[in-house]
């Protein structure tokens, strides 16, 4: 369970990114963070990671405060946070297994790390989550040669050889195309119910939001103004959003996230519930 509290952020030259943000997330919940460009989505999830020192507030992921860490203790605290990025983060020229075994660099000592010798346990491990995301015809490939939807794969799954306790996802959709956007949005969803990890997914892409996640926080300005289930997310609450926009293009979507196939995998409404109320 993740729970920010009075989160806050100024920057050095003077921009106010974060006022005052609280919220939790509990086990297994899918959170999609959409805002305007500059509402303070990227400042969040650092903050949440501590790449950014909070000005003021806490993060507490399963009860220790991740704000009040330094050296050893951060750097276990950021082991328990799986990243996903929009540009993949792969090292192109290792393989798709070695760059899945990246994940435990936090984990094996340096020379381990160095010679490329994981544990067989990680090696299983490896095999097991290259077999969940698709993988497993691949993992001797070499990253340059995958697809992007197939990086986003192999970055999944390095994520998850990590044994993250929070997922951190940055717009993971942003280069990839509609159907493949799609496939990626509920390959990380259905991982996260399944390991009941929480997830924080930053994005642009509205409707892909509405259809995947179980809940939406929408910031302005550096303040949460929507919290709630995507079914809320109406014209209204949008207009609050992102301020006077032509919202078109998410109404045209909106019927595309109502096709069968964009709902299959959702939670029953109590469970997408949880920690709403
Ligand atoms: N390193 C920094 N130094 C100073 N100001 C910053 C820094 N990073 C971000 N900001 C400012 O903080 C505010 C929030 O930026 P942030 O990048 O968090 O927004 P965002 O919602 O992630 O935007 P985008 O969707 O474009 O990535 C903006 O006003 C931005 O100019």
């Amino acid at each position: 369970m993740l729970r920010v509290s009075s989160l806050s952020k100024r920057y050095k030259g003077g921009d106010e990114a974060l006022r005052g943000v609280a919220f939790e997330v509990p086990a297994g919940q899918v959170v999609a963070l959409i805002g305007p460009s500059g509402s303070g989505k990227s400042t969040l999830i650092r903050c949440i990671n501590r790449l950014v020192k909070p000005t003021n507030g806490s993060v507490e992921l399963n009860g220790t405060d991740i704000t009040r860490l330094g050296g050893r203790g951060l750097r276990r605290a950021r082991r328990l946070m799986g990243m996903i990025f929009q540009e993949y983060a792969l090292v192109e020229r290792l393989t798709v297994m070695e760059n899945v075994l990246s994940g435990r660099l936090g984990y094996v000592s340096f020379w381990r790390s160095f010679l490329r010798r994981f544990p067989q346990s990680d090696v299983d491990k490896a095999f097991a989550l290259l077999d969940r995301v698709g993988l497993a015809e691949h993992v001797d490939k070499r990253a340059s040669d995958m697809s992007g939807g197939q990086r986003q794969r192999v970055g999944i799954a390095r994520a998850l050889e990590q044994d993250p306790a929070l997922l951190l996802v940055d717009e993971p959709t942003a280069s990839l195309d509609p159907k493949t956007a799609r496939q990626i949005m509920r390959l990380i969803c259905e991982v996260c119910r399944e390991r009941g990890l929480p997830a924080i997914i930053s994005m642009h892409d509205v409707p892909l939001a509405k259809m995947f996640a179980d809940r939406i926080i929408g910031l302005r300005a550096g303040e949460i103004v929507f919290d709630g289930l995507p079914a809320k997310l109406d014209r209204a609450v949008l207009t609050e959003i992102y301020g006077e926009e032509d919202w078109t293009q998410i109404h045209t979507d909106d019927e595309a996230a109502d096709t069968p196939d964009a709902h299959e995998d959702r939670q029953p409404l109590e469970e997408r519930m949880a920690g709403l109320t």
